[in-house]
């Protein structure tokens, strides 16, 4: 059942070929998977339709396990070869059903659908007309033609204290590219297909990813039965770290470090009872990387080696000759019990102060004094922004989510007054820096650039109820791992009144259902509102919100456009900061504003005008 409101990605994975590939293939199931979210009936209804026909599956961390039935192949199978049916484990060719998203993932041939779709090969009899199609291979053809095993030289340039065997590197899959001067390491999913693959280039230390249609690979070194694994977040550490031969634990590099887990990864760490994340911290947005995948890899299971100098990143605890066995032994449970004491918090709080700046959270490169005011944006805060009508709150807003999302956060736009369209055309504009409407011809240049982002939309417009857009919010957070949520504005998703009571009691209960989720999911909310009726020359304040004092009190900052230029001649127009909880400081940000590039940036007006004395300087001089 397609849902309203369902998240369009802007992002989309162009691989013509396994799409048309798994059309042709498993064209009973709707390959092509809208993101929704998991209708808690239907999985009931698929658990026990699998019991009436007693088909064995197994209630993973993530995901519940079953043989697969989509396609011929479990048929094709001897007997032998799939478990007696009554054992508890499923056997042959085994697919996964997300307990969050109902997404039913067979990596088998790397194949993605709903769990309604997939329901279909489950019924006995099959449904008239429902007929299973051979099932091949899925090709995932790498896009390196001259990998040869690693060299002497090549194991030499990577630097890593102690490893001089180039025999090490091949043992744990890699290879060498000598063209490119790159480490090349194969991605594999649940069933161990090559779906993908990571590469390492030796001149920048840059990491690249490449996967098929269904992102679903990871790169995991150690043997099968091992039940336990370090998760790193780049080659350098897996590198480090697989060729140390731990017994105990298999290493697991991450695919796209620790910018996103998609769901389609979460099979291959299914036989993992415990996880261990030893993580590197490079990018300010990724500071809480490891409590958001836990939350996603269930996180009883999941243990954390917080980053401090004594426990620093594998590749530079070896650089410092620190004993790493040693490291792993001393991870702590991600989740705190409900009772808790300082002793079990110190080394959170050691950690966090000698990281303070990746704390602070991500800093705007266009804002320099919300830098200084509001320190950084962190994740699990809940901002208000305010201001008269027409004032540009919505276009602050977005150049202010451009810029938080250019440097990795990623971001979930749900925006209930002004179309996608319009809001999308907005950041394109804030984004290139001058409008397009007269250089069409640099269009796709720039839409192919900013497509990269990681931005999402939310389709909802106009008046909601609260539900289905937090459940497309949890959706989102879930598959798309985005940091930051933005609802503008809040007066225009409420409107549907399910309550006879005053619109101030519903407003609040829905403040603190975002306060709620921003505090669960670790996800920063940012509602957009409409201050209350106020005459123009008074100044507003953190009472001037519309609604009650609750949507004030449980903000952990208030932002609020002033406009004085409509009361006084002098009038200036600014963004002050109001509440501020996180360290307190209140200020003013000014708001000069571009229209050409639709910017309230000092920087970006600044860099416009030297780009203009520039092309001046050079016409006179040419
Ligand atoms: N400082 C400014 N000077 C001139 N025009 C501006 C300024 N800020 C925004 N605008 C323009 O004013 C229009 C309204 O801006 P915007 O929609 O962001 O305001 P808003 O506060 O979100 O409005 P609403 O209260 O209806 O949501 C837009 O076309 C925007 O480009
Ligand atoms: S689709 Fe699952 S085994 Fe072929």
């Amino acid at each position: 059942m397609r849902r309203a409101g369902l998240i369009k990605p802007l992002l989309r994975i162009n691989n013509n070929k396994s799409r048309v590939w798994r059309e042709n293939y498993a064209s009973q199931v709707d390959t092509n998977l809208a993101e929704c979210t998991l209708d808690p009936k239907e999985y009931v209804d698929f658990k026990r339709q699998l019991r009436q026909i007693n088909l064995p599956h197994k209630d993973g961390h993530t995901c519940l396990q079953l043989e697969c039935r989509l396609c011929e192949r479990n048929r094709q199978l001897p007997a032998t070869a799939i478990s007696v049916q009554r054992s508890p484990d499923p056997g042959g060719l085994l697919a996964y059903v997300n307990k969050r998203t109902g997404a039913f993932i067979c990596p088998n041939c790397d194949v993605k659908t709903s769990l309604a779709n997939a329901l279909t090969a489950y019924q006995l009899p099959p449904p008239v007309g429902y007929k299973r199609q051979p099932q091949r291979q899925p090709l995932y053809e790498s896009r390196f033609q001259n990998l040869i095993d690693v060299t002497p030289e090549a194991c030499e340039s990577l630097g890593i204290k102690g490893l001089k065997e180039a025999a090490l590197l091949t043992a744990i899959g890699a290879q060498w590219e000598p063209q490119m001067q790159l480490l090349h390491f194969k991605l594999r999913n649940a069933s161990q297909q090559v779906v993908g693959e990571k590469v390492l280039h030796m001149d920048d230390r840059r990491e690249e990813t490449f996967q098929g249609s269904s992102s679903s690979g990871l790169l995991i070194h150690g043997a099968g039965n091992k039940t336990k694994a370090i998760l790193v977040s780049n080659l350098l550490d897996f590198i480090v770290l697989a060729t140390q031969n731990i017994e105990t634990h298999c290493i697991v590099c991450l695919p796209y470090e620790l910018n996103m887990l998609p769901q389609e990864c979460l099979p291959g760490l299914e036989r993992f009872k415990e996880l261990v994340f030893w993580l590197h911290y490079d990018a300010s947005h990724s500071w809480d990387a490891a409590r958001a995948f836990a939350l996603k890899m269930d996180e009883r299971r999941c243990l954390l080696i917080r980053p401090t100098e004594t426990e620093p990143a594998p590749h530079l605890a070896l650089r410092r000759r620190l004993n790493l066995r040693h490291i792993v032994a001393k991870a702590t449970p991600v989740r705190h019990k409900a009772i808790t004491t300082f002793g079990a918090m110190r080394n959170d709080i050691l950690s966090e102060l000698q990281n303070i700046e990746k704390v602070n959270g991500v800093k705007w490169k266009r804002f320099p004094v919300l830098n200084k005011l509001l320190k950084g944006h962190r994740r699990g805060e809940l901002t208000i922004l305010t201001g008269p009508t027409g004032s540009g709150k919505t276009t602050f807003m977005s150049e202010y989510s451009l810029d938080l999302a250019m440097q990795g956060v990623s971001t979930l736009w749900g925006s209930f007054e002004i179309r996608n369209t319009r809001l999308a055309a907005t950041l394109l504009r804030q984004y290139v820096g001058y409008p397009l409407d007269d250089r069409l011809q640099e269009f796709n240049h720039w839409a192919e650039e900013f497509e990269r982002l990681p931005l999402y939309f939310m389709t909802f417009h106009g008046q909601q109820p609260l539900k289905p857009v937090l459940e497309a919010i949890e959706h989102a957070s879930y598959v798309h791992d985005v940091m930051h949520v933005i609802i503008d504005n809040l007066q225009f998703m409420m409107g549907v009144s399910t309550y006879r009571g005053d619109k101030f009691w519903e407003q609040d209960a829905i403040i603190a259902a975002f306060r709620g989720f921003a505090t669960k999911h670790n996800v920063h909310v940012t509602l957009v509102m409409h201050p209350r009726k106020e005459r123009q020359e008074d100044e507003l304040t953190t009472s001037s919100v519309f609604g009650t004092a609750k949507a004030t009190q449980e903000a952990d900052n208030v932002l609020i456009i002033q406009d004085k230029r409509l009361t006084s001649v002098r009038g200036k127009k600014y963004l002050q900061i109001a509440k501020n909880r996180y360290c307190g400081d209140l200020g003013i940000m000014p708001l000069e504003f571009d229209k050409d590039a639709l910017s309230y940036s000092t920087q970006i007006q600044n860099a416009k005008r030297r780009r203009e004395q520039r092309e001046k300087t050079e016409s006179t001089e040419a």
